[in-house]
């Protein structure tokens, strides 16, 4: 079978899959309420998978059915796409559509916006085809689900805001950086896309505190709880948070908001929260009303500099986006610090959360089988977001985005031994990692 035949099969069969678990619930692009349960909840674990299947192999059916030309100047016009959702988010298109009653003409959001008519037509065209926004009759605009996120006060627009202006300049970085035989290595943010462009010796976290970098400091302080509010769900469902014991400690946590999710979620867990000292009063904000359960230490917050020994014993160690921001060996060190309190409870387990980058591998033996059978289970859903995700990242932040196999290989350099990975329906994943028994450590350990 060709691989044409093989991709619109495997789309029918998974299609039915997806249809009979989710019955009636099945989903619009045309009004402007979120779809529960996929925007706001997590589909079955069957249909998510089936929808997965389906996303990688229409994005091959695209690319197969694309004429080379067209197919590539697609993806280097791509940039447009950011280009117009900048324009919607600033411009606040979707809070016009919503002050003028639901829908509004092209004429009418040009006079709101003060801009020029066909300028913005060209704009929201593109991204009704991009299924942001539905034209429901010629030049005249509704939100649909996905652009009704846009408006204000849900953090969406902020977000995209940060990606369309700083992140999108600091992308014009990225190719310099690589090539530069001085920085080509870096990993360290203020040697990274974002310094090179916008001409500084900080990373972008620093910039913030700056006069130049204030207007970036407002979108980030609202638009990243928005980005993070996208992985919580996934994090507080899709590990198994009841079967690890009573205690978790959250290393490197941040201001503290993603492990109380995860404890509202599961009562039951006592709750540690580990950073350094300018962190505590972020720490403290996060849980105020929390003090009675702070008195009987259901909730602990320290300070722990995770370079150091780990001295509270716990049944679970969560780093969230810590070991990104470093070189491989120095990731190790903080998983190694880990290892006497692992010895003095060695059922405990560490979870490491990031973006498990994905890999999609075409052996001559497998050109006429789908994307989704080639999708290693071992890595993030939503495989191309994950990609531009990582991407995006690195450019503005620097660190360093890793596989499911890296990440493995540093867990072991640390002295650890993988148990399990979590795939989330979402485009973060966990690897698993026990003490390794004795023998199995690297002899320095
Ligand atoms: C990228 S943030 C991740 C925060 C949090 N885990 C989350 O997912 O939102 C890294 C965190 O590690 C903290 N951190 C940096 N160096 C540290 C160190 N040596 N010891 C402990 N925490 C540190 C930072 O203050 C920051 O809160």
């Amino acid at each position: 079978m060709t691989l044409l035949q093989n991709l619109l099969d495997d789309i029918a069969v998974q299609g039915r899959l997806v249809q009979e678990t989710l019955v009636s619930d099945t989903g619009h692009l045309f009004e402007p309420r979120p779809w529960k349960t996929y925007d706001q909840e997590l589909p079955p674990r069957r249909a998510w998978e089936a929808s997965q299947k389906i996303i990688a192999d229409c994005e091959e059916l695209i690319a197969l059915l694309t004429p080379t030309k067209v197919k590539l100047v697609t993806e280097c016009t791509a940039n447009n796409s950011t280009v117009g959702l900048g324009v919607a988010a600033d411009l606040k298109i979707a809070d016009k559509i919503i002050e003028n009653g639901g829908e509004a003409t092209l004429a009418q959001l040009a006079r709101a916006c003060n801009t020029d008519e066909h300028k913005l037509g060209s704009v929201m065209h593109m991204l009704c085809h991009r299924h942001i926004f539905v034209e429901v009759a010629p030049d005249v605009f509704r939100n649909n689900r996905h652009s009704y996120e846009l408006r204000s006060g849900t953090g969406a627009a902020e977000m995209m805001l940060v990606e369309t202006e700083e992140g999108y300049k600091a992308g014009l970085g990225w190719l310099p950086t690589m090539k530069s035989p001085e920085r080509m290595h870096e990993i360290d943010p203020a040697k990274g896309a974002f310094a090179q462009v916008f001409g500084v010796d900080v990373g972008v976290l620093p910039w913030l505190d700056t006069p130049e970098g204030a207007n970036l400091g407002r979108k980030f302080s609202v638009g990243v709880p928005w980005l993070s509010s996208i992985t919580v769900v996934a994090t507080r469902t899709d590990l198994p948070w009841d079967a690890y014991g009573t205690t978790v400690c959250d290393v490197g946590c941040g201001p503290g908001s993603v492990i109380l999710d995860v404890k509202k979620k599961h009562p039951h867990l006592n709750i540690v929260c580990q950073d350094l000292a300018p962190m505590i009063p972020v720490i403290r904000e996060t849980f105020k009303g929390y003090e009675k359960s702070m008195k009987t230490g259901e909730i602990d917050i320290q300070v722990h500099d995770y370079f150091t020994p780990q001295e509270t014993v716990a049944d679970v160690y969560w780093l969230r986006g810590v070991v990104r921001d470093y070189e491989d060996e120095v990731s190790a060190r903080i998983l190694a610090q880990l290892i006497p309190a692992l010895r003095k409870n060695p059922k405990a387990k560490v979870l490491v959360n990031e973006l498990i980058v994905p890999s999609l591998i075409t052996s001559p033996t497998t050109a006429d089988t789908p994307a989704s059978r080639r999708l290693p289970p071992a890595q993030s859903g939503y495989p191309t977001t994950c990609h531009m995700m990582s991407l995006s990242t690195m450019v503005l932040m620097g660190g360093k985005e890793r596989t499911f196999r890296d990440i493995v290989k540093i867990g072991e350099s640390a002295g650890l031994k993988f148990s399990k990975f979590h795939q989330f329906r979402m485009f973060t994943g966990t690897v698993e990692f026990e003490l390794a028994p004795e023998s199995q450590r690297p002899s320095r350990l």
